[in-house]
């Protein structure tokens, strides 16, 4: 059982309260750097080959001392070992939360119910390890003979966005393989992606954790379907057709061979199962090799996580941060705004992450929370995003914390791009912090040749007040291996902050009722005949697609 603290009637939490006043009356990030020369070394930690700067935020040595004063109060310490000993913190589906243990490559114990979960867990790596060969090196063959050219996986939430993300960024480690993905229920994408496709040399994932999911069985089905009708019959499914899911009795309904489905278990939650058979796509794509790599990567983070002290302990500050931003200062948003085109779904697929586990509003006693929780995730690719919506974070009304993410090394080296890339990462942080001044806006518009009129006239518009915070993580290098950390460190954020929080951050159950509704939908779209039996506005939508279609 999951320690249940209402962080706000902690004793932290009262010292925070006042402490904020005092922080935010007397001091601003760039005087916090003036006073000390020593912050930037106080407020980073260097993890493998990932440097985690958080210095540009508006905290000193005693907020970060009392935010892990909260924590402790929280009981976060109790909550980890609960987690990694396996025990059901996912209280309402009574469910253990071990995506930990799908890459535990070290292979200690971990016990659900009793039993050790790691010989299943490499009984299946295994098995994937051996399809992956066999598919890569085309010992493999279609039902005419052929190798495997194309993988399309087809799956929604988390079993997409995760091999999206991962396939996109470990893009530089790929195979011949061409990787696609189908999600959408809009058969416009199943259309589209099969467009290009040979059913004799296309494989296809059925990802679901469930097998029960509309929108993916809705594909599965179609793209059988287009085998069938283009060539195949339906014994050479079997040759085509693999499942990934914890469901074998819907798998076999389908018709898939038992012998083609990965399975994983119901302690892997669909936002964190990249690491489990639903990453049977990355593997495709990288190899084998590579994938464990990533599953390494991800388990030196968990070390990190679970040993290190929380003023060290990376995952903690990211989300101690967060909080002093959400509950101190009232912001709504955190942005991910990676500077590398390879992580150009990243900010998506956390958007799923942390949305989907924190976005709750009654705590784990079952009463309504009065306190805000989890944040709205967004961002995009810099520079990008610089020519887009920085504005508003360097000159609107709101708070915005983000999160810069860049690596040292490009993996694609040319002229002088990846210098001009990071300098504007670097000017970003940098720009954001310290703004311009009224001042330094005057010199500035004097310099440039403007009257004093002029220059009267524009200062307003062209002073920045700065004073915006920031996290830069910088990467040696996106490998597989600083990849599968550098999510673990997001996924375990994510974790301190549901604890902090007192939410279930493993369970999802806001996202069934569209579903039902839809459900109830559905069959009055066949016919034409007058919908009456929803509100005026649905009522009025349905009535007017059916006049339109
Ligand atoms: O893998 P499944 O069972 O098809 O589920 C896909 C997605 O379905 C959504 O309804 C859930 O909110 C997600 O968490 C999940 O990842």
């Amino acid at each position: 059982m999951l320690p249940k603290v209402n962080f706000t009637k902690t004793q932290a939490y009262k010292y925070l309260t006042s402490h904020f006043l005092t922080l935010t009356h007397d001091h601003t990030i760039k005087s916090l750097f003036e006073n000390d020369p020593d912050r930037f070394s106080k407020f980073s930690i260097t993890f493998e080959d990932i440097l985690f700067d958080y210095s540009k935020n508006l905290v000193n040595a005693e907020t970060i001392a009392l935010l892990i004063q909260l924590a402790r109060e929280c009981k976060l310490d109790a909550a980890i070992k609960a987690m990694y000993e396996g025990e059901k913190i996912n209280e309402t589906e009574n469910r253990s939360v071990l995506h930990i243990a799908l890459r535990n490559t070290t292979n200690t114990p971990i016990y659900v119910d009793g039993k050790d979960v790691m010989p299943e867990v490499n009984a299946v790596l295994a098995k994937m390890e051996k399809f992956c060969h066999t598919i890569i090196s085309g010992i493999w063959k279609g039902y005419t003979g052929k190798a495997i050219t194309d993988v399309v996986n087809i799956g929604i939430g988390g079993s997409d966005l995760g091999p999206v993300m991962v396939t996109e960024a470990l893009k530089h480690y790929k195979n011949h393989l061409n990787i696609h993905f189908i999600s959408n229920v809009d058969g416009t994408q199943l259309v589209e992606t099969l467009k290009s496709l040979n059913p004799e040399t296309t494989l296809f994932l059925v990802a679901s954790k469930t097998f029960t999911t509309q929108e993916t069985m809705t594909n599965a089905h179609s793209a059988r379907n287009w085998f069938l009708e283009n060539g195949a019959k339906e014994a050479d499914i079997a040759k085509h057709f693999a499942a990934l899911s914890t469901n074998e009795k819907a798998v076999a309904a389908f018709g898939i061979d038992i012998e083609n489905m990965f399975e994983f278990w119901d302690w892997v939650g669909g936002r964190y199962s990249l690491w489990s058979a639903i990453g049977l796509s990355i593997a495709l794509s990288i190899g084998f090799d590579h994938f464990k790599q990533l599953l390494a990567g991800a388990h030196a983070t968990d070390q990190h996580f679970k040993t290190t002290p929380f003023e060290e302990n990376i995952p903690v500050l990211m989300a101690l941060c967060g909080v002093w931003y959400i509950n101190f200062f009232n912001a709504e948003t955190h942005a991910i705004l990676p500077y590398d085109q390879y992580l150009h779904r990243f900010a998506a697929y956390f958007q799923q992450g942390d949305m989907e586990s924190n976005g709750k509003h009654v705590d784990r006693n079952g009463e309504v929370v009065y306190y805000e929780t989890g944040p709205v995730i967004w961002g995009e690719p810099g520079t990008n995003g610089q020519h887009a919506f920085y504005q508003l974070i360097h000159q609107g009304t709101r708070i915005i914390p983000a999160d810069f993410i860049a690596p040292a090394q490009t993996l694609n080296p040319v002229g002088d791009h990846h210098r001009i890339l990071l300098s504007n990462f670097f000017a970003q942080t940098e720009a954001l912090m310290n703004g311009k001044s009224e001042k330094e806006v005057r010199k500035e518009l004097k310099k440039a040749g403007h009257t004093d009129e002029e220059t009267e006239r524009l200062v307003p518009f062209k002073v920045f007040e700065g004073n915006r915070p920031t996290n830069s993580i910088l990467l040696k290098k996106i490998t597989p291996h600083s990849l599968g950390s550098l999510i673990a460190l997001y996924e375990h954020k994510i974790f301190v902050q549901g604890i902090i929080w007192n939410i279930f951050s493993f369970d999802q159950w806001g996202v069934e009722l569209g579903k039902q509704l839809a459900q109830k939908i559905q069959p009055e779209l066949k016919d034409n005949s007058l919908v009456t039996s929803h509100d005026s506005s649905t009522n009025g939508l349905i009535n007017q697609y059916k006049d339109w279609r």
